[in-house]
């Protein structure tokens, strides 16, 4: 037997493996994916699943000619959710247990921390985690809105080494392979940059989120966390053999060899900006300096209402994006400060809860 080298790994099940016919669940793709799950853990590796399927699952619990609103939506997810649990729990004879998050749980530290906190918990006793998106909650500011880039925030946060995608299609093609004959399988990515986006289609089947684009995003959360991403025919039964064999039977995103820090990776992909402040040209110096701080009388403009703790941009004047960093003052007050940064208020303030924006807050953005 291959020894593989993972100690933890998240497993993404898009809704056609889930509810293939969109009239319930069914066991028919599910049971050969709970089977990997099983012997991944028999080889001591840790699993957790991120199931799609909710509102495909519950579709056939509300009647066929009513059309499919937000709200319509997310009454079948609240539905079919159950079912989903249900379908997966009877395949284990060990627990499972259910996480429904949203983007606003993920992106709050605080929040985001203690559902790390919760997962490494059940891992440690020997429970499966489930998990989905709230979709019963979410509006469009608090969604992330697809399972595969949940999936990644999840892999991240669960500090993964692999994240399986497993989805209807063998992997990545150079273009959509259900829309033209002649389409490539990529077996290996090793960088995403236009071009790889530019071969995602969308979603083709009628269960599906986010097609290929959705995915490719995931990889590129994935990845630069240093966490390896593969995308994965689910219907295949060979796939998961090959899988454990130590082959990749689909397409694999190779990690990055020197992945962003923690912090760093949940500022630049989990958290997103709730304001910005444009700052003046000294930034680089600034912060390169021996305090290794911004000032208030760096600040230029104020955009967007934060609080203490959310995650903002920094944009130099001519609009580059330059870092993100959490806030250490509230929209309000940074507004005052930059606006009286002479007074001697803004200096006090600053001196007695400290600088703007600190050294070790920061995630500095490639400059584009
Ligand atoms: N370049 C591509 N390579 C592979 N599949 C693609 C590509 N572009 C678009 N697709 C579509 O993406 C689909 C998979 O995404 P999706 O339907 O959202 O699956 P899931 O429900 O598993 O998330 C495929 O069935 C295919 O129609
Ligand atoms: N949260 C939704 C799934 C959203 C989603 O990304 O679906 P899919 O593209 O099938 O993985 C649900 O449970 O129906």
């Amino acid at each position: 037997m291959q020894k593989l080298n993972w100690r933890r790994i998240v497993l993404k099940v898009g809704s056609a493996l889930i509810a293939p016919d969109q009239d319930g669940c069914r066991s028919r793709y599910l049971l050969t994916i709970a089977q990997f799950i099983v012997r991944c853990r028999a080889r001591g590796i840790e699993v957790i699943l991120v199931s799609s399927g909710s509102v495909a699952a519950g579709s056939h619990l509300f009647p066929s000619d009513i059309p499919r609103s937000v709200v319509m939506k997310k009454a079948m997810a609240a539905a079919g959710q159950t079912e989903m649990m249900a379908m997966w729990d009877r395949f284990f004879d060990f627990p499972s247990a259910q996480l429904l998050l949203t983007h606003g749980d993920l992106r709050d530290r605080e929040r985001y921390e203690s559902i790390r906190e919760t997962v490494f918990t059940l891992l440690e006793h020997g429970v499966l985690p489930i998990i989905n998106e709230n979709d019963a909650v979410t509006t469009d500011d608090l969604k992330v809105g697809d399972n595969d880039n949940l999936s990644a925030m999840v892999a991240a946060a669960a500090d993964a080494d692999a994240l399986m995608i497993f989805s209807d299609v063998d992997g990545l093609y150079d273009k959509n392979p259900n829309l033209h004959d002649d389409a490539v399988l990529l077996p290996e990515i090793k960088s995403i940059d236009e071009s790889i986006y530019a071969m995602a289609g969308c979603a083709t089947s009628a269960v599906g989120t986010g097609g290929m684009k959705t995915k490719i995003e995931a990889a590129e959360k994935a990845t630069s966390h240093g966490i390896a991403t593969y995308i994965i025919n689910g219907f295949e039964e060979e796939t998961f053999n090959r899988l454990l064999a130590g082959e990749n039977p689909g397409s694999v995103f190779l990690p990055y060899e020197k992945p962003m820090q923690e912090a760093v990776h949940w500022m630049t992909h989990t958290a997103n900006e709730q304001g910005e402040v444009v700052v003046d040209g000294s930034f680089d110096e600034s912060l390169e300096g021996e305090d290794g701080c911004i000032r208030g009388d760096e600040i230029m403009e104020v955009h967007g209402e934060f609080a203490i703790g959310d995650t903002i941009l920094v944009r130099s004047e001519d609009g580059t994006r330059l870092a993100k960093a959490t806030a250490n003052y509230s929209s309000c007050l940074l507004s005052f400060i930059a606006d009286n940064e002479q007074s001697e208020f803004s200096e006090k303030m600053q001196d007695s809860i400290g600088p703007v924006i600190s050294e070790k807050d920061i995630a500095l953005l490639e400059k584009s």
